[in-house]
């Protein structure tokens, strides 16, 4: 069992709801047919977009208040802006979300899906179908390999989650293909782009890799693609306001239309 006392307490909150879903009755085993994430990042590049994961995240210990509006027009705007993927938390006592937002947006949009949870136990897996899950390197400790191997015999593609090096390497062990690093500190819930930068280096070509968290305007976008972003994950700065528009302005973040704007912009 992952040692928690050095976790935020809102993170401790959160693993401790986790375990108590994971203990719920079990589903039946799910089945997926996966829409192909990286083929969703290359057309993006291909059309002069910066692939993107747009997160539906009604609401987060680090966010004052909630998002009421429909999560499905929601996320539609979402990839209206452009965005390649869409994140959608399904946690539901810290972050708002619920399984059933999650099917009705998968079935209203046509790109990957990714399922935004703290999975810890192989039953929670079966809670819903979506494109991508997610595996926290810190939170599923030595599970990694067997929970990775269990999602794959599912379906899913999975998004292996890290925030430095060790958890890095335990990724790459555990044979990860997609690799997130998350620039939000899980113990202090503190947000630094350049544990984003400090990792990046020491990713393999080959793994797909994308940069989460803490990402607010166009500058931040072309920094963590300069630092060797394949893709980015946006939550916070994109439910803040006019979603179409907020994904717009990060999707266009690299498009040589004279449009450069000033580094110190955050989209509204
Ligand atoms: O976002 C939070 O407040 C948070 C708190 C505790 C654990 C995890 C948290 N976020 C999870 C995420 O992975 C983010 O939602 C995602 O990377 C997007 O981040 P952002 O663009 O900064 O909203």
């Amino acid at each position: 069992m992952e040692d928690t006392t050095e976790l935020a307490p809102a993170v401790r909150s959160i693993l401790s709801a986790a375990r108590d879903r994971a203990a719920e009755g079990r589903t039946d085993r799910v089945d997926v047919d996966p829409r192909d994430l990286r083929a969703a990042f290359d057309r993006a590049e291909a059309d002069g977009r910066v692939p993107l994961i747009a997160e539906v995240k009604p609401t987060s210990p680090t966010t004052d208040g909630a998002r009421e509006d429909d999560p499905v027009a929601l996320a539609e705007g979402m990839v209206a802006g452009g965005a390649a993927a869409l994140s959608v938390l399904t946690e539901p006592e810290h972050f708002g979300g619920s399984v059933a937002v999650l099917e009705r947006v998968r079935e209203a949009v046509d790109v990957p899906v990714l399922r935004k949870d703290f999975v810890v136990a192989e039953s929670q897996l079966d809670a819903v179908e979506s494109d991508v899950v997610l595996l926290i390197a810190r939170f599923v400790g030595d599970d990694l390999p067997d929970l990775l191997a269990a999602a794959r015999e599912r379906g899913f593609q999975v998004l292996v989650e890290v925030h430095d090096r060790e958890e890095l390497t335990r990724a790459l062990d555990a044979g990860a293909t997609t690799i997130g690093v998350n620039n939000r500190d899980l113990a202090e819930l503190v947000v630094d782009l350049g544990t984003f930068e400090s990792v990046a280096p020491h990713v393999p070509d080959e793994v797909t890799l994308i940069a989460e968290s803490g990402i607010g305007s166009p500058a931040d976008v072309r920094r963590m693609r300069a630092a060797g972003a394949d893709a980015l994950l946006v939550g916070s700065a994109i439910m803040d306001g006019d979603v179409e528009a907020n994904t717009r302005a990060l999707t266009r973040a690299e498009a040589d239309d004279g449009d450069h704007r000033d580094t110190t912009e955050t989209p509204t």
